[in-house]
């Protein structure tokens, strides 16, 4: 699989950008003509940088407004298209990408199109050059890529073919098993975007919230199989207008583009039984097996887990950190921390196969994360998510894992027995979608609801990863720009969360404030037992309802980045109280760690 992305995807100058593709591991590059212009580089220059870190030019991109246009206009197109074929001559660049005109055409006449098509091609056969034709999804005449392929074929010149974009074809529902009616070798070009599913015009969903393949809504493996049936062996090209990805790093913002095509290729052979560019299987995680703070100072949480019920069990054998269970629910404390204040600073998932996953997460270019082990005691592989947060692997029984290398606390008093529901993890802005792609690619987690919920200081967009039965559930924030830096929260789930609530209110945990309005609201929303009202709000609990079920879960107080959720779900309840956000966060407000 040879890959490929667009200039167009990245922040920076041209060389800038060239480099990051290069740092990235992609094979090629789709040069825009805007970012040539605005360059200081000759095109020999830019040809000879691109020689020089091994990446091809694989598309001039793109030559705007050509086709169905009268003969004055069409005179002067060719004049335009003399004077780029020229510049990619310069560039060493043999393939240009002709957009479906959006702008200046007047003919709705597909023999005209071919007509005036061929006469491009037909010049740009004495350079040596081909064109792929690509229908924009909002041309003026041409926006179907079924109707730029009959124009083609109507052509019929061998150096004229087309540029399929999964934009283009799945933003305006178009089938895309039409795409296997095209000779492949017609197909000279393939770009690849994903996108949220937004109700908005094309143009400005194109050219602002195109995503990297995994972390929109779009059937990409679908598509992608389409193509490649349809005899496509070009390059897997991305072409992601995005206004995060434009204006933040681009050495990152490239390396997590190659990560999403690597994902690409993998699950869409895997789905269709291709031997070709496979990983390790995904792996769906079977259970949280452990979550770890960092923090020169952990004291507060040492007596936050003893007042919920968390038994203290012991001191690593050779390292500095101790350990605390209340059943299935291990967190770690690290004092080795380089942050003062305390943060989540990794967490572990039980998998049936260790050292498969680590291996699928490093073909995924996840960097591996390395920690000094002793003789005796396991090693547990991981790697590094984008922001930093370590994520390990575990195929052992706890009996039998690493948790028996600490010593010096009791065994599990079993005051508390819990599991950890979920993991709550707050992105910058700007990490947003990369950590989407993070999780759905290398914890193989998939998405679920999506939810916009409002705070203090802005709405936060909350994404939850999961696996399919909920045994792993990862929520995604994104706080607002103005906040703080995001917080992150463990949230361990228990079948008597009233006793553990009047047990930590009795041992001196302090509570988050619940302001009296929201037990009036609960009553409204819901027809409750006037006892259960009582003691919800006696003891500053959240309530919630789905179907059957019943959600009640209560926060502990925020030292530093992190703070602790206590959950009970009963019958199907399958949220996170999600109502209850807006309320828990402005009561986190007024109430500063
Ligand atoms: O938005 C555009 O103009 C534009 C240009 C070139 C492309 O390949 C494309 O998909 C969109
Ligand atoms: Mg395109």
């Amino acid at each position: 699989m040879r890959t490929s992305i667009a200039t167009v995807c990245l922040s920076g100058s041209l060389t800038e950008k060239l480099h990051a593709c290069a740092a990235a591991g992609f094979d090629g590059v789709e040069i825009m003509d805007a970012d040539l212009v605005a360059a200081y580089e000759s095109p020999e220059e830019i040809r000879a940088l691109c020689e020089r870190l091994g990446l091809t030019i694989d598309l001039f991109q793109p030559f705007r407004d050509f086709e169905g246009v009268d003969d004055a206009t069409f005179a002067d197109n060719m004049r335009r298209a003399e004077a780029k074929f020229d510049v990619m001559q310069r560039l060493g660049a043999t393939l240009i990408l002709v957009c479906s005109n959006v702008a200046t055409a007047t003919i709705d006449d597909d023999e005209v199109a071919a007509r005036q098509l061929g006469a491009l091609a037909d010049l740009a056969a004495t350079r040596g050059i081909r064109i792929a034709y690509e229908a924009l999804a909002w041309g003026r005449f041409v926006d179907d890529y079924r109707h730029a392929w009959r124009i083609i074929q109507l052509a019929d010149r061998p150096n004229l073919g087309t540029c399929l974009d999964s934009f283009h074809i799945l933003s305006r529902g178009h089938d895309p098993a039409g795409i296997e009616q095209i000779d492949g070798d017609k197909i000279f070009f393939l770009q690849l975007a994903d996108a949220p599913a937004l109700n908005m015009d094309v143009l400005s969903w194109s050219r602002h919230h195109r995503l990297f393949p995994g972390e929109g809504a779009f059937a990409l493996t679908d598509f992608l199989a389409h193509v490649l049936r349809a005899g496509y062996t070009g390059p897997l090209s991305l072409e992601v207008f995005n206004d995060t990805y434009r204006q933040t790093d681009a050495v990152r913002t490239a390396a997590h583009a190659r990560r999403s095509l690597t994902w690409l290729a993998d699950r869409t052979a895997a789905e269709n039984g291709w031997p070709e560019n496979r990983l390790d299987d995904a792996q769906p995680a079977t259970g949280i097996d452990f979550v770890e703070i960092a923090g020169a100072d952990l004291s507060d949480l040492d007596q936050m887990l003893a007042q919920l019920g968390f038994t203290f069990r012991g001191r690593h054998r050779s390292k500095p950190v101790r350990l605390w269970t209340a059943g299935d629910a291990r967190i770690i404390l690290n004092e080795q921390a380089r942050h003062e204040q305390p943060r989540l600073a990794g967490f572990g998932l039980d998998v049936g196969d260790a050292r498969s996953a680590v291996d699928r997460a490093l073909a995924l270019g996840a960097p591996n994360v390395f920690r000094r082990t002793y003789a005796g005691e396991q090693e547990l592989r991981a790697v590094a998510a984008p922001d930093g947060t370590e994520v390990y692997w575990n195929d052992r029984p706890a009996e039998t894992s690493w948790v028996t290398e600490f010593d010096g606390g009791t065994s599990d008093t079993g005051a508390l027995r819990g599991t950890i529901d979920h993991v709550n993890l707050g992105y910058r802005w700007q990490e947003f979608d990369e950590a989407v792609l993070f999780t759905s690619s290398v914890l193989s987690l998939s998405s679920e609801s999506s939810a916009q919920v409002p705070s203090l200081s802005g709405l936060v967009r909350s994404q939850v990863m999961r696996t399919p039965d909920g045994v792993v559930r990862l929520p995604i924030n994104l706080a607002p720009p103005t906040a703080p830096l995001p917080t992150r929260h463990i949230a361990v789930r228990c079948d008597d969360l009233i006793a553990v609530a009047r047990r930590a209110r009795d041992s001196g945990l302090t509570f988050l404030q619940i302001p009296s309005n929201y037990y009036d609201d609960l009553a409204a929303r819901f027809d409750l037992d006037s006892g259960l009202l009582s003691e919800l709000r006696e003891l500053g609990l959240f309530y919630d309802r789905d179907g059957d079920g019943e959600f009640i879960h209560f926060y502990s107080p925020t030292v530093g980045g992190v703070f602790l959720e206590m959950v009970e779900r009963r019958g199907g309840y399958d949220g996170y109280g999600a109502l209850n956000a807006p309320v828990r966060m402005a009561a986190q407000h007024s109430t500063p760690a």
